[in-house]
């Protein structure tokens, strides 16, 4: 069972984890090991939404079983559907910025591997499809030259 989004999505949460909330320099992105079809891309961490659960008391659920780590939430990156992105057809997903306050991550559920990418090697991974506007997006928030 999981939490619904708008339009019936199942309701997903990530973290754009940064090495520095006031002057990023780099982000953590984490390689699936399933299902098959997604195995092998590169996501931000998080997961689904349980039934009755708060979407932020989702996102540090899902950062602490999956990296072992605690973190600190700062901005949201809204997406176009009410702020949520959409991963497909069935799934939304609302992302944060955060940095690891507690812990060093660990690929230690549903990631075969973690990279800490600076901004250059930004898109040196192959990214799920549903991510590109969603990195797009976050590297225009913290690294346009306005900010
Ligand atoms: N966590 C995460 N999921 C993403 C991203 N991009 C993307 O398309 N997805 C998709 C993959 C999955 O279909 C869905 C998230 O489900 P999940 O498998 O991570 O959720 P979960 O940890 O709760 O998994 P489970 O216990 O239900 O197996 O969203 C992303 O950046 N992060």
């Amino acid at each position: 069972m999981a939490s619904l989004a708008p339009g019936g999505r199942i309701a997903v949460v990530a973290a754009a984890l940064l090495d520095d909330l006031t002057a990023p320099t780099q982000l953590l992105s984490a390689q699936r090991t399933e299902p098959p079809l997604l195995a092998g891309g590169w996501e931000i961490p998080g997961g689904k939404v349980d039934p009755g659960e708060e979407p932020l008391d989702a996102l540090h659920r899902e950062i602490h079983e999956e990296l072992g780590v605690r973190i600190e939430v700062g901005d949201g990156i809204p997406g176009p559907l009410d702020g949520w992105w959409p991963l497909g057809e069935r799934y939304a997903m609302l992302v944060w910025l955060a940095r690891v306050s507690d812990g060093i991550p660990q690929p230690l559920e549903g990631h075969s591997q973690l990279r800490w990418l600076p901004e250059h090697a930004l898109w040196s991974v192959d990214w799920l499809p549903a991510n590109r506007p969603i990195l797009a997006a976050i590297a225009a928030t913290l690294w346009t030259p306005e900010h």
